[in-house]
């Protein structure tokens, strides 16, 4: 059982974070430090935590509440003793006005449908999570999710945020994404802002969701295109050897791509085509969708900081440099150990979108993503794709996506 809350302050936000996983613990690092410093926030905040056993045979929630360390997410890091573990999803949420939604993003429908009608009615949300949902109706933002199954209003917050390094301390920015309400964005900026992580705030929650969602397609392609430039060596038996017994990529790859000096070229190109495809999906998916988002450190920062260090770009790699021969499942759970990676589905997601509008021939890139996730396409097709210029053409000749 969590502990219980603290006595009741009039007037006093208080903030519940659902979700418990890598950023997650971050977020309520982040948050925690901040409510003990302003008085309008009750200094407690509680998170919501899936509930797991661990090899030890403790509950998860009971070692974070004992150590302040989530210590299969966010090891070695004190979480701030006002951040209180809770396993029961309803109790974390029922006392709170700020919602503070950081799941993967494949978790919020069954989410939402268990916390409809347990919420206060003058709760607040925003969404940490990048990714989306397609429905019959067409494509639904996570945040679009929340406001229609909770009935309450979502910002969102996105950026340049790899979470193990906002843990640390490492200097960061972010981007709150808010509809109409300045206020309530501005209460968000002051919740997580610290001097090492710079929030900004812009009227534009779809063009903010947008840039964090499909960051993590490109993200992948930025993973496979590494490994194309080993695609020549891959069966020569010492780099058998050196890429398949260690298990480790991250690191040893990036390496040797720089020796190879070929590799920043390349995924530079990756990124470009990519932004390009990111503006180009958004603004067709929402006209309201703004330029200067893509130019926030939601936009062309996150995707700079995932397609070199991110989890999706980890997997991709490991992917391609197995040939495609390995799913993505078995090394989501292999390399990832519990975290969960978005680029997949989200690649799925926005491939079913173009496809049913007749768009795949517009977003080659996109397309050819998930081809390559599926096994339809090897991995080496990531670039081979930029040869097809004529695709690009209809891109660069599509005027009111620029
Ligand atoms: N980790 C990072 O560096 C960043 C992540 N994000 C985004 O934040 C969101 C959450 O990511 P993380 O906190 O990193 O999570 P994570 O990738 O660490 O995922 C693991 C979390 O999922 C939970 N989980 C597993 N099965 C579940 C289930 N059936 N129902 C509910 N929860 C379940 C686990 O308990 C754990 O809390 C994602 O959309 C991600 O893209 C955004 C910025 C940075
Ligand atoms: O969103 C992220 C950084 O902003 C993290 O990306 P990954 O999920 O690829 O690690």
């Amino acid at each position: 059982m969590a502990p219980s809350l603290e006595n009741e302050v009039p007037n006093k936000s208080r903030v519940t974070v659902v979700g418990s996983g890598n950023w997650g613990s971050v977020a309520a690092k982040l948050i925690a430090s901040n409510t003990l410093k302003f008085p309008s926030f009750h200094d407690e905040v509680r998170m919501w935590v899936f509930e797991e056993t661990l090899p030890s045979g403790e509950k998860l929630s009971e070692v974070i509440n004992r150590t302040n360390e989530n210590v299969k997410y966010l090891p070695g890091i004190k979480l701030g003793k006002n951040v209180v573990a809770d396993p029961d999803l309803d109790h974390a949420v029922r006392d709170a006005n700020m919602l503070v939604f950081v799941t993967p993003h494949q978790f919020m429908e069954g989410i939402c449908r268990k916390i409809v009608g347990k919420i206060r009615e003058d709760a607040e949300a925003i969404s940490l999570i990048k990714g989306m949902e397609v429905k019959m109706e067409g494509p639904c933002m996570i945040s679009t999710l929340i406001t229609e199954q909770l009935g309450i209003n979502c910002c969102v917050l996105m950026g340049a945020n790899i979470a193990n390094e906002i843990a640390v301390e490492k200097f960061s920015e972010a981007t709150v994404g808010y509809r109409q309400n300045k206020e309530i964005a501005e209460k968000w900026v002051r919740l997580f802002s610290t001097p090492y992580f710079m929030v900004t705030a812009v009227q534009d929650v779809e063009g903010v969701e947008l840039c964090g969602t499909l960051k993590n397609v490109v993200a992948i392609a930025a993973g496979c295109d590494l490994l194309m430039l080993f695609l020549p060596f891959y069966f020569l038996k010492h780099f058998q050897l050196l890429f398949l017994s260690n298990g480790e990529f991250g690191t040893d790859s990036t390496g040797f791509v720089d020796g190879l000096e070929m590799g920043n070229n390349t995924k530079a190109a990756i990124m470009r085509i990519g932004l390009r495809e990111m503006k180009a999906f958004s603004k067709l998916l929402f006209s309201s969708v703004k330029d200067n988002t893509f130019f926030e450190s939601c936009g062309v920062a996150d995707l700079i900081t995932t397609c070199l260090g991110g989890r999706n770009r980890k997997c991709a790699d490991a992917f391609a440099r197995n040939g495609g021969k390995r799913s993505f499942d078995e090394l989501e759970a292999e390399l990832l150990q519990g975290q969960k990676l978005q680029g997949v589905s989200t690649a799925k997601e926005v491939y079913e979108v173009l496809n049913h509008r007749g768009w795949l021939e517009l977003f080659p890139l996109f397309t050819t993503v998930h081809e390559i996730c599926i096994g339809h396409l090897p991995p080496s097709a990531i670039v081979e794709y930029s040869e097809h210029t004529p695709k690009f053409s209809l891109l660069e000749g599509s005027a009111q996506f620029y």
